[in-house]
């Protein structure tokens, strides 16, 4: 049977200079089984893509913070802390580090995203007197509650589509998918991954950025 795929975003459906790989398109949304989105970016942005795929709006968002399958949301993270957070790097002098409009959060419904051009040290400061924690994407630092990711957004998301979150097989590159790769029944960490990831991974793909996921695709396809 065609096994459920969660699929990160940046650094795993992406090439190496960023931007999806078009590659991809075609075999997601030919796939005989949920496609769903995971990823630490803010909510619009993976419903976007699967709209651009051409797949049903199936994604755990914002780490977990948001989880929408099938008409269904779940808002678990906590917007409060994220707002306390932005208001003591705007004292600092730092702000979120993305610029005036900062795409990265004008949407975003739970947790913080922050340029990793910010000293790490003050966030984390910041982060902890606020009760969140940094995770380093490697595109950005999360700042969010300790108890929400993508893990807890997959059991979720699965509960809705009525799947077993072992029938799932996941894939992705960063800190940011280690508790989704507890969850999942099969992890695949890209070639390109963090340790963090690779560690937390059944396996490690022998290609990098897209052209490991479509090997796994390919690996996992049944024949
Ligand atoms: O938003 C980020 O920093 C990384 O996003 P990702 O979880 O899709 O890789
Ligand atoms: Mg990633």
């Amino acid at each position: 049977m065609t096994p459920p795929l969660a699929l990160d975003i940046d650094g795993t459906l992406t090439r190496p200079d960023g931007g999806i790989d078009p590659r991809v398109f075609d075999p997601l949304r030919e796939w005989d089984a949920p496609v769903i989105i995971a990823t630490g970016k803010s909510f619009p942005y993976p419903v976007a893509l699967c709209e651009f795929i051409g797949v049903p709006e199936r994604v755990i968002a914002e780490n977990g913070g948001v989880v929408l399958v099938d008409d269904e949301a779940t808002i678990v993270g906590d917007d409060a802390a994220a707002r306390r957070v932005t208001e003591e790097l705007d004292e600092a002098g730092y702000g979120t580090g993305w610029g005036d409009v900062d795409t990265h959060n004008r949407w975003r419904e739970t947790e913080l995203s922050v340029n990793r051009t910010t000293p790490l040290d003050e966030l984390e400061d910041i982060a902890t007197a606020n009760d969140q924690i940094v995770v380093d994407t490697g595109y950005a630092y999360h700042v969010k509650s300790a108890t929400v990711n993508k893990g807890i957004g997959l059991e979720a998301a699965c509960s809705t589509l009525n799947i077993d979150p072992k029938s799932v097989v996941a894939i992705g590159d960063s800190a940011n998918d280690v508790e989704l790769f507890e969850v999942a029944g099969h992890a695949a960490a890209v070639a390109n991954a963090a340790d963090e990831a690779r560690n937390a991974a059944d396996y490690v793909t022998e290609n990098e950025y897209a052209d490991g996921v479509l090997e796994v695709l390919a690996d996992v396809r049944p024949a």
